[in-house]
């Protein structure tokens, strides 16, 4: 069975998450799935490179990145394939991010994080972002 390395990013700003919204697929337990952006890392590649890559082609955006970032990795098996995701968390301000790949984006307080639905290799990732306090609840 095929596994996918990916390389995403935990993308804090003034205490909020960037969640990403993915288009359709031909699995429908990814399909339309929130995710962290991201990508997958090619066989040449840094995990960080492979990141910076995917940031600026997916959204637009340009960002410092390096494995001092990495945070965590997971591993998760769907019924098709295998993936392990290489988490990197990245704190930033201004981040003006433009969707050229996703269907949707939401900033996420740690009380609207768990409202979405999210691709289910992610909820560990979730659950450490909450457990570290890096993104807060809004009023
Ligand atoms: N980017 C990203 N992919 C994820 C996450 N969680 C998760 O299970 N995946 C899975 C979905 C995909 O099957 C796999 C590879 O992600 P990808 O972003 O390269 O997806 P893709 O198949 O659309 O590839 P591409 O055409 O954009 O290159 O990882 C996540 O949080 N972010």
């Amino acid at each position: 069975m095929k596994t996918y390395e990916v390389a995403v990013a935990a993308i804090v700003s003034d205490w909020l998450l960037l969640c990403t919204q993915r288009g359709p697929s031909q699995y429908d337990y990814i399909a339309h799935k929130f995710q962290f952006p991201g990508g997958t890392i090619e066989s040449d590649e840094m995990g960080s490179e492979a990141l910076k890559r995917a940031l600026e082609k997916d959204l637009n955006l340009s960002l410092e990145i390096t494995e001092d970032h990495h945070m965590m990795t997971v591993e998760h098996q769907y019924p098709d394939f295998k993936v392990i995701l290489h988490v990197y968390k990245i704190e930033a301000e201004n981040v003006a991010d433009h969707l050229i790949d996703h269907i949707d984006h939401v900033w996420a307080d740690s009380g609207m994080i768990y409202f979405l639905e999210w691709a289910d290799a992610d909820f560990k990732v979730m659950n450490k972002i909450i457990d570290e306090g890096l993104i807060d609840w809004q009023v």
